[in-house]
């Protein structure tokens, strides 16, 4: 993110009727937010095109209503745009807020409200507050100028940022609290020992705010879901080959459960490992779809059948592992793949914990993906609303703003709600987890972590909705200031199919609270 315009600089003062005189295509001026733009050279190369710049209400005028009525206020921030400005008017200042890296949103309802000076927390200390401020700084200066570049192009985000994040830390904590933790340093000097949920959820909720979806589950998403089997069910030797070099960013792992022939129905796979008669190998047959950084990865924890049932497995790609880049709705950076294992031949010591308990290795990891996922689809819909709001405030149609319209304050208004609701939702279940052990969680938190999946994917899908009809056109259109509406319709759905899909979620939620019910309860 570059400096405000008047950050650095002090501008000669010119006055208003000196830069009326400078009305013409090759001598225009123009004002926006009290800065006065030389656009003599630029009006060739306008992407609104030429005529717009020279009409008499433009050109030697004020155009700031009419440039935030266009463009986003990161057009201002381009380099290339401050070497235009010759000028600031005299006795005035700039009234818009240029964002810079690191800082807090001043929008309302555009940030969680433990992170507002005057709301108290219960869940919150000193340490996730330090947490949150560098990751925003981190994330605004790293993380978003990559994935807007990733995004764009679809390649796979810049593995050396990777490694960055595993030098500070940071790959480590993604994983959650945990012994893998232990004796590491961490990024904002976050003790192992006090590393909780809501460290990770900071985390996970910095990284989506920037809202390239594509990009965000390319940068080390097969990290997230496929490294804890190994932490928490592979063999000391496994680790220590495998867990050190993926958190240090220098090898890249997946997880692939998912097949053409089986998704949420996880019972129905059917790639196979075959134990060889020595016993010293597994011979694996089968595919996988939808594997989130497949393409690149150098491991697969691979669910599959066995002779004694379900197991996991961890291959690696160096076996002779095909992989092909699938297309999706989102970015090719996340490096989504089809899998194909042909006769591979995979040592048993790849095994992860014991054959036949494949099940419960799966599903012990499901509750804390679909968590994550909570973290992610709360934060990204609040980050669409935050545009949404801006719009309405900056927008002008039939004549008056946005914002006069009611039926644009009561679409936002439910939109508004839902968000507020949704983290508290999040906080609540965030608090249990780092209050229950890893056991009561599968008790007691898998159905209310599936139900909170299942109603925050339809909330992202009020959000998508009401968002393309508040900004209408520029809410299809990947360029200009309704890109991130149009990015948000065409990636959200992604969370309520991953990981479960909405109705298999809400259904588990039931199914779970059937068994609980008491015997004796009549209505
Ligand atoms: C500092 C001066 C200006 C700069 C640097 C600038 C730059 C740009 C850029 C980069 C875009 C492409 C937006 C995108 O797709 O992301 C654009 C679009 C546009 N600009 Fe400007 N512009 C300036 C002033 C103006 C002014 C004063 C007008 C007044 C009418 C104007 C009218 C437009 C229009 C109509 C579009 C197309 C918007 C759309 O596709 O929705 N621009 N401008």
């Amino acid at each position: 993110m570059s400096a405000q315009p008047n950050q650095k600089k002090e501008y000669k003062r010119v006055s208003r009727d000196e830069v009326a005189k400078h009305n013409k295509p090759d001598d225009l001026w123009i004002i926006v937010d009290s800065y006065v733009y030389d656009l003599s050279d630029f009006i060739d190369v306008h992407p609104g095109g030429e005529a717009v710049l020279q009409q008499p209400d433009i050109a030697g005028q004020d155009a700031t209503e009419t440039f935030f009525g266009l463009h986003n206020v990161a057009i201002l921030q381009r380099p290339g745009t401050q070497k235009m400005i010759v000028g600031q008017i005299e006795g005035e200042e700039s009234e818009v807020r240029y964002p810079q890296a690191g800082e807090l949103s001043q929008v309302p309802y555009a940030e969680p409200t433990w992170l507002l000076p005057k709301y108290k927390s219960p869940y919150y200390n000193e340490s996730h507050r330090r947490l949150q401020r560098e990751m925003r700084t981190l994330v605004d200066k790293y993380v978003t100028p990559e994935a807007q570049v990733r995004e764009a192009d679809g390649k796979r985000p810049d593995p050396k940022l990777v490694q960055m994040f595993g030098k500070l830390g940071l790959n480590a904590m993604r994983l959650g609290p945990g012994k893998h933790l232990h004796g590491r340093k961490l990024f904002a000097d976050i003790k192992p020992e006090e590393f909780d949920y809501f460290h990770e959820m900071i985390i996970t909720q910095e990284l989506t705010r920037c809202g390239y979806r594509g990009f965000m589950d390319g940068f080390n998403g097969g990290m997230v879901i496929g490294l804890p089997p190994i932490l928490n069910f592979g063999s000391d030797d496994l680790k220590k080959e495998i867990v050190e070099p993926v958190l240090a960013g220098e090898k890249f792992i997946s997880l692939a459960i998912t097949e053409a022939f089986a998704g949420s129905d996880v019972m129905g796979l059917k790639t196979y490992a075959k134990k060889t008669e020595d016993g010293e190998h597994y011979i694996v047959n089968g595919t996988k779809k939808w594997i989130t950084n497949g393409h690149f990865a150098d491991y697969f924890t691979t669910a599959v059948r066995t002779d004694e049932g379900f197991g996991v497995i961890l291959i690696p790609r160096a076996l002779g592992v095909e992989t092909r880049q699938l297309h999706t709705s989102y970015s090719t950076s996340a490096g989504t793949a089809f899998v194909m294992f042909n006769n591979i031949k995979v040592p048993s010591r790849y095994l992860v914990g014991v054959d036949g308990m494949g099940i419960p290795i799966v599903l012990s990891n499901f509750n804390h993906e679909r968590w994550v996922m909570c973290c992610g689809v709360s934060r990204g819909s609040r980050a669409v609303c935050e545009v949404l709001f801006k719009w309405m405030m900056q927008r002008k149609v039939f004549g008056k703003p946005l914002s006069n319209q009611a039926v644009v304050r009561q679409k936002l208004g439910f939109l508004f709600a839902q968000n507020e609701a949704c983290q508290a939702y999040l906080e609540n279940i965030t608090y249990q987890m780092n209050n229950m052990d890893y056991k009561d969680q599968a008790k007691h938190l898998a159905g209310q972590i599936a139900l909170m999946k299942a109603w925050m994917t339809r909330v992202s899908h009020e959000v998508a909705d009401n968002g393309v009809q508040i900004m209408g056109g520029r809410g299809l259109t990947k360029t200009g200031l309704g890109a991130p509406i149009e990015m948000y319709n065409r990636t959200y759905k992604f969370d309520a199919i991953l990981g479960g899909t909405e109705e298999i979620m809400a259904d588990l939620g039931v199914r779970q609270a059937i068994r609980a019910f008491p015997k004796d309860a009549r209505l």
